[in-house]
């Protein structure tokens, strides 16, 4: 055979390699947690969107959850306003809560819809407020056992999925930014709005949606048993496993790893940490037998 039909065998198994996925993965739900770190050039955001493209041409149904930590900061420094973090959340006063909508449902948010959209009239873009989508309620941290107020901070309790599968029926590609009016103790609204972390909340929509995957992107390879070391990166790990690990776990990784847990014990059949800093991160993920990344199988499964 000559190179060019080598060349061509080659790319014949690759498609191939993807069939049984394809296979077991149309029909069903994939929720894609895009985080600010993994979104930071074009080439990334352009071979995100063809991913996501990609997954909803073979027939499964992509729901895009996103954040934008670094967008935000970036928009209360030019503002002027300062902002700090405290056990991996953002202290956020009435006057960064104004930023932080802006950024992510007006801005982040925005740029997604477009760059899908360049291939097709796929994306529409909702926040955790549109149809009732999410509700949160007010939470703190504890740092060094003590109790820190986050001021406009929430959890969200309650996903309301049904203007999503409306979207999905109707073959578009919902694109979430993750604010969440906030209900008081008692379930009543409060009229306020809540910022949350966009790792959570991909994890309590892809919950609501019976997704069969959660992916979350980041900026490293996946989960380190001893971060910072390069050689521990764990490939699977059972969600007991994951359990035993958490208190070990330091800043941003925290709400990653608890989101596959919770997807996972919520029925999510699978939740996988992803290099977004890798072009297509995505297909090779989902598609190829090896994958890439850390995932989380519930337990009993092989890890
Ligand atoms: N055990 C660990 N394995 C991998 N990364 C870790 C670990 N512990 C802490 N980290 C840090 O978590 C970061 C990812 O979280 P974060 O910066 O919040 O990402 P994103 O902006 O993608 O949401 C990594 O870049 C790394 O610095
Ligand atoms: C409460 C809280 O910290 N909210 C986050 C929301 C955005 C987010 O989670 O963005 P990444 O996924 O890019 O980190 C924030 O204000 O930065």
């Amino acid at each position: 055979m000559n190179t060019s039909m080598l060349i061509a065998q080659d790319k014949a198994a690759t498609l191939i390699e993807a069939l049984p996925w394809i296979q077991r993965f149309a029909g069903t739900t994939v929720v894609v947690k895009y985080g600010g770190n993994a979104m930071v050039n074009d080439e990334l955001r352009r071979a995100f969107a063809e991913d996501i493209v990609f997954l909803h041409h073979v027939g499964i149904k992509p729901v895009v959850v996103h954040g934008g930590g670094p967008q935000i900061n970036a928009m209360l420094g030019k503002l002027g306003i300062e902002s700090e973090f405290k056990g991996g959340l953002r202290v956020t006063t009435p006057e960064a809560m104004d930023v932080v909508r802006m950024v992510l449902t007006g801005q982040v948010g925005r740029e997604l819809v477009g760059l899908i959209n360049s291939h097709g009239p796929y994306a529409v873009g909702m926040s955790g407020e549109d149809g009732g989508l999410l509700q949160a309620v007010r939470t703190g941290t504890v740092v060094d056992g003590e109790e820190v107020d986050l001021g406009l901070v929430g959890e969200v309790v309650g996903v309301n999925p049904s203007a999503i599968l409306d979207l999905l029926e109707a073959g578009r590609i919902p694109v979430i930014s993750t604010v969440a009016p906030e209900i008081s103790r008692d379930g009543e609204p409060t009229h306020q709005v809540l910022n949350v972390n966009a790792d959570t909340a991909a994890a309590a929509v892809a919950d609501a949606l019976h997704a069969s995957r959660l992916l979350i992107l980041t900026d490293v390879e996946g989960l380190y048993a001893n971060w910072p070391d390069r050689s521990s990166l764990i490939s699977s790990l059972t969600a007991s496993d994951l359990r035993a690990l958490l208190p070990t776990l330091e800043s941003g990784m925290i709400p990653k790893m608890e989101a596959c847990l919770k997807a996972v014990d919520g029925g999510v059949e699978r939740a996988a940490v992803v290099d977004g800093r890798m072009a297509h991160s995505i297909l090779l993920e989902i598609f190829t037998t090896a994958g890439i990344g850390t995932q989380v199988v519930p337990d009993g499964e092989d890890s």
